[in-house]
């Protein structure tokens, strides 16, 4: 449960008392999540969510992370917008925590996509490229294959104990993809973590894209493999729902059309999504933080898809 931080109501009162957006109506935890303490707010004027940053971010890129949600909001697309108070600040202080009041947009994360939820999302997701290149401001991918590198090795024969011989595939794959990691596609603002819990929707309408705390800047189709690794494929299976992966190409291309090189570089692109939620999974999994809070999920769908991926590329 997300709620780290309890905010007594005469906090909030006084929190909201430097916005525009009328008297506490109510405020209620929101369960989901696990990096950071969520609250729906209901006031007298509208409703919104009020997050309050807790060990898993990085402050000092807070900055980076609310303006491209701005930026992306300013764009038409839907994404919340942060919300500023009267003298124009978006990151605030409360109850001893970093604090941000974000706008609250209508509409469910699906558990199970459908393909035409899977197709809306990739479509979504260029949009999402397309508007981003704008926000030049850059931000390296810290999840990206010099952290795969140093994981594997942190990890070492304990990726054994999750399941026999995955250390050594994961070794064996990690030098294939230094070798030919691709450096030349293009590349911007990318979401980097686009999974169905990360994505509001109303039937096969996107409604809110959210949860932007590992965006950076990255190839834009290494992007659409992570969302492939995570909306194509069946909760535990090892091959990809032919539907799903076939509406999230539809979708993408609808709006941002692949060059023949990121076609032909996919699947390497999607051995490192499946990397690099293996091993951050794996490193929950093995060592979770003292933070009992945090749940740990299950890496081993991920060795899976990063098998299948390198059957593609085989
Ligand atoms: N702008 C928003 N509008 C409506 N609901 C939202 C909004 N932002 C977050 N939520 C709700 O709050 C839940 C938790 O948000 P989020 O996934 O960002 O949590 P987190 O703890 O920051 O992230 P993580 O998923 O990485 O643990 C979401 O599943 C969604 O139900
Ligand atoms: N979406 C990620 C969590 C954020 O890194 C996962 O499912 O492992």
């Amino acid at each position: 449960m997300a709620v780290y931080t309890e905010v007594p109501a005469e906090a909030l009162e006084q929190f909201l008392a430097r916005y525009e957006s009328g008297a506490l109506l109510s405020a209620k935890g929101i369960a989901e999540g696990v990096s950071n303490s969520n609250f729906l707010i209901e006031t007298e004027t509208a409703r919104y969510i009020l997050t309050l940053y807790e060990k898993r971010i990085d402050l000092g890129e807070l900055p980076w992370f609310i303006a491209l949600m701005e930026h992306l909001a300013d764009a038409g697309l839907p994404v919340p917008h942060p919300i500023r108070d009267r003298e124009g600040a978006a990151i605030q202080q409360l109850v001893g925590k970093t604090a941000c009041l974000i706008q609250y947009l209508p509409g469910v994360s699906v558990s199970v996509p459908t393909a035409a939820q899977a197709r809306a999302a990739g479509a979504a997701l260029a949009r999402l490229h397309l508007a981003g290149a704008s926000y030049t401001a850059e931000r390296p991918n810290a999840l990206g294959l010099s952290h795969w590198q140093a994981s594997a090795a942190e990890l070492g024969a304990g990726l054994d104990s999750i399941e026999p011989g995955l250390a050594a595939f994961v070794a064996e794959r990690l030098e294939t993809l230094a070798a030919h990691w691709p450096r030349n596609l293009p590349r911007g603002t990318v979401h980097a973590d686009l999974f169905p819990d990360n994505v509001l929707m109303l039937g096969e309408t996107v409604t809110g894209l959210i949860d932007f705390y590992f965006a950076c800047t990255d190839l834009y189709a290494y992007d659409l493999a992570v969302l492939h690794a995570a909306w194509a494929f069946p909760k535990d299976g090892c091959a990809p729902l032919m539907d799903h992966a076939r509406a999230i190409f539809e979708g993408y291309e609808s709006v941002r059309p692949l060059s023949a090189a990121e076609r032909a570089a996919f699947p390497l692109l999607g051995q490192g999504a499946s990397l690099r939620f293996l091993l951050t999974r794996a490193q929950d999994w093995l060592a979770p933080p003292s933070d009992a809070l945090v749940q740990r999920k299950d890496p081993l769908p991920f060795a899976r898809r990063l098998a299948h991926y390198a059957r593609l590329d085989g």
